[in-house]
């Protein structure tokens, strides 16, 4: 990589080798890659290099610890890798599905996986709702792929009875829970709780939506 780009990704902050633990070396290999290559195959922005990790490598590795250890987790919509491929790497005890439309996406998904020797986690090509019916798992995630009230039919039918959503969401996530109320009871989501995560490691903390569906624990 050219010195002048490389000055353009950000540097390591200390809360990575925290938040990945032993994965750190893995985390920091994709982030390599997705720092020299994101912009160019259009899975980042040309503003987000500089902050590549609080942006988005951090911010998808903050959900790792409500992953449930032996969990199916599917990923909707994960584009250049978040938060699915993230946690993938972070959390090898748990299983993920990254569900993703785009083509090129999906190779690039894919690539990572084969190079980074990825042995717990698939891409799946489609939309969400295509794969309706086809499994269920015990928690979805996703990040930036579209408002709750519209996430939540989405991704309510790929989980099992109990299973969870986790979602990443911005500072109006209080005012798409009032819009979402309807499909939220539709879809008989329930506990639903908003959780503030990285505090204490990130300079920005995040805000996850959190809630399980049907009747069971
Ligand atoms: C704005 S990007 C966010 C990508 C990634 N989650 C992130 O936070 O960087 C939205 C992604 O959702 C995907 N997407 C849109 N609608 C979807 C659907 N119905 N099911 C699955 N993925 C979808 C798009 O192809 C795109 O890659």
């Amino acid at each position: 990589m050219p010195v002048e780009q490389q000055a353009l990704i950000e540097a390591e902050p200390v809360a990575a080798a925290e938040l990945a633990g032993d994965r750190i070396g893995v985390l920091r290999d994709f982030a390599r890659d997705l720092g020299e290559r994101g912009e160019e195959l259009g899975l980042i922005g040309p503003l987000e290099p500089p902050r590549l990790w609080t942006r988005h490598l951090l911010n998808s590795a903050v959900l790792a610890p409500l992953v449930e250890s032996g969990a199916r987790v599917a990923d909707i919509g994960t584009g250049g890798g978040m938060p699915g491929l993230v946690l993938a790497i972070v959390r090898p005890d748990a299983r993920f599905l990254l569900i993703e439309p785009m083509e090129r996406r999906c190779a690039w998904l894919n690539s990572q996986i084969e190079r980074l020797g990825l042995e717990n986690v698939e891409v799946r090509r489609g939309r969400a709702e295509e794969f309706h019916g086809a499994f269920e798992v015990d928690q979805v995630t996703a990040r930036a792929v579209t408002a709750l009230r519209k996430l939540v039919p989405l991704t309510a039918p790929l989980l099992r009875d109990g299973g969870e959503m986790l979602f990443l969401k911005g500072t109006s996530v209080e005012e798409e829970i009032r819009t979402a109320e309807k499909a939220l009871r539709k879809h008989r989501v329930r506990d639903v709780a908003v959780e503030e995560l990285g505090a204490g490691l990130l300079a920005e903390t995040t805000r996850v939506f959190r809630a399980r569906v049907g009747s069971h624990g």
